[in-house]
């Protein structure tokens, strides 16, 4: 992302600064460019680091890791505008404590993740992946038709966190015919899908579990092997959410032995690196974290981004009503002070 140059700063336009890891690029930005001062120190390093503890709001790109010590660096900092829907890499708990609000992408993925959760299952039940390798490396006509793929429709499915990813999935597989039933922090009141206590009891009523819940000190490893003994031989497991979510030594472990009867995997633990005895399975369909990467979900984003700072910089609650329907104050207490 280019940002302006910090030396020819319009004074008219608040200022944002843009944390990014230098392989984080947000590709459509434009929209921002004609609201905000965007600095990008990678692109502009500024001339005294003293504009740093003058910085008011920041704008995290991605995963780009928010600590302790990135805050200690701003001390004048009152808003994170995280551009993720998982907030798992801002240290939440330090910014309650500073007072700092924390913002993420809201709903505006939420579709296209769950689009992506259902191609992922329809890619492993119907083996879409290993068709077209089968076709493209010429075994068709040596080999003869391709082995049955399993049918979708009345499936299980047990979905891991019930929030907005989690409802657009249910809406998506209820359609196709699928009975769903879940796992949340709490039960839903507004739902009538069955619920279940723990992810154990899900997964043993489950043909299907789809993993999209918020990756937190509660969640990491919540499909664990207990988990996966559940959902049983034929299970599978797509995960759309963080790769931490499920213990994926254990799951390369009961893919491998022929204890789970597949994935879809759009996350990982130690990405970009996926174990390698993944590829090797037909039963397996793998992607480097793209489910929500569409220009349309980052023009959603730049709504709520966009939304989000408009509220901050103009002394307005950082919630729905404020913000339209994308936006989403995460709860930490948020206090605009005087600044
Ligand atoms: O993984 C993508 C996101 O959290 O937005």
């Amino acid at each position: 992302m280019a940002a302006q140059n910090p030396n020819s700063l319009n004074i008219d336009l608040p200022t944002v600064l843009i944390h990014r890891l230098p392989s984080f690029n947000f590709p459509i930005a434009a929209r921002l460019f004609t609201h905000f001062h965007l600095l990008d120190p990678i692109t502009s390093p500024p001339t005294s680091p003293a504009l740093f503890h003058s910085i008011r709001a920041l704008l995290c790109v991605g995963p780009t890791p928010v600590t302790s010590d990135t805050l200690n660096h701003l001390s004048s900092l009152q808003i994170v505008v995280g551009t993720s829907a998982g907030v798992d890499h801002i240290d939440l708990a330090d910014c309650r404590r500073r007072n700092i609000a924390v913002t993420n992408a809201g709903t505006a993925f939420s579709e296209d993740a769950a689009d992506y959760a259902v191609a992922l299952l329809i890619g492993v039940l119907r083996r879409v992946s290993a068709s077209d390798r089968y076709v493209r490396g010429g075994f068709w006509p040596v080999n003869g038709d391709y082995p049955l793929g399993f049918k979708l429709g009345a499936k299980r499915v047990g979905i891991l966190g019930l929030g907005s990813i989690g409802s657009e999935v249910a809406k998506r597989l209820a359609a196709f015919g699928c009975s769903i039933a879940y796992f949340s922090r709490k039960k839903k009141a507004s739902v009538s899908f069955p619920y279940y206590e723990n992810a154990i009891d899900l997964a043993a009523n489950s043909d299907v579990l789809i993993v999209c819940c918020a990756l937190t000190d509660e969640t990491q490893h919540i499909v664990s092997k207990d988990v996966m003994v559940a959902l049983g031989k034929e299970g599978v497991i797509i995960n759309v959410g963080r790769g931490p979510l499920v213990d994926e030594k254990q799951l390369v472990g009961f893919l491998v032995r022929g204890e789970l009867g597949g994935a879809g995997l759009d996350v990982f633990e130690n990405e970009p690196n996926v174990p390698k005895e993944l590829c090797e399975l037909d039963n397996v369909v793998l992607s480097p974290h793209c489910a929500v990467l569409t220009p349309e979900s980052f023009e959603a984003l730049q709504d709520v981004a966009i939304a989000n700072l408009k509220a901050f910089f103009s002394n307005r609650p950082l919630d729905k009503a404020a913000n339209g329907a994308h936006a989403l104050a995460l709860p930490v207490p948020f206090n605009l002070g005087s600044g």
